[in-house]
């Protein structure tokens, strides 16, 4: 709702690839969503769920950049800082979807638990096991939303007045909700 352009962007996506008519967008609907994706990714880069993953501790010796990490060390990886790590990203605190598609410069970069910049679900042995049918939910959802309708701000409200402030936990949320009018276009 701030940045209208990238809304529209997605709409198009998605209009483009949902035959007119059809009510529900389901999963063999999704192969082609590209910039759906990279909507996606740069959601969770930037407003990662568990912000703090989970707690780990270390089983061995190790170290790591010249730091002593001792066996037994709780050791907590702040997964909300590295997405906004601008030694790794570029233009680190804006929201460019594209950074992740053939346009941008982390097209590669996935959340497998293997591009140690962008850890929205972790990684090694204790990587969430829950990737695949947490994405598939919100791809489906997000699909859906922006197939169905329109979405408009409530009277009086304007962009700039979107409060983005998080709050958090052991999960991250909004601080204030974000309210929407959403408008059928079927
Ligand atoms: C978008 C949705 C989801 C996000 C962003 C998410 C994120 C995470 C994160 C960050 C961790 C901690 C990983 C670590 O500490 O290295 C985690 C762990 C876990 N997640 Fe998810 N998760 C999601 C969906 C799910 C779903 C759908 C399930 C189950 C059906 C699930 C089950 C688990 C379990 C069991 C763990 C603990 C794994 C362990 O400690 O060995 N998650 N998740």
């Amino acid at each position: 709702m701030r940045r209208p352009h990238f809304m529209r962007k997605l709409q198009d996506e998605v209009r483009s690839i949902i035959p007119r008519g059809q009510e529900i967008v389901n999963e063999a609907d999704m192969n082609n969503m590209v910039y759906l994706r990279a909507v996606i990714k740069e959601s969770l880069r930037l407003y990662p769920v568990a912000p703090l993953l989970a707690p780990h501790l270390a089983m061995a010796d190790c170290t790591i950049h010249g730091y002593m990490v001792p066996a037994g060390t709780r050791v907590v990886v702040n997964a909300w800082a590295v997405g906004r790590d601008s030694s790794s990203w570029e233009d680190a605190e804006e929201f460019i979807p594209e950074r992740f598609t053939d346009e941008g410069n982390a097209t590669n970069v996935n959340f497998k638990g293997n591009d140690f910049q962008f850890l929205p679900f972790g990684a090694g042995r204790r990587i969430c096991p829950g990737i695949n049918l947490g994405i598939a939910n919100v791809e489906l959802m997000l699909a859906n939303l922006m197939n169905h309708f329109d979405w408009e701000l409530p009277v009086g409200v304007e962009r700039k007045d979107i409060d983005m402030t998080e709050v958090f936990g052991l999960t991250v949320r909004r601080k204030e909700k974000l309210l929407l009018i959403p408008k059928s276009c079927m």
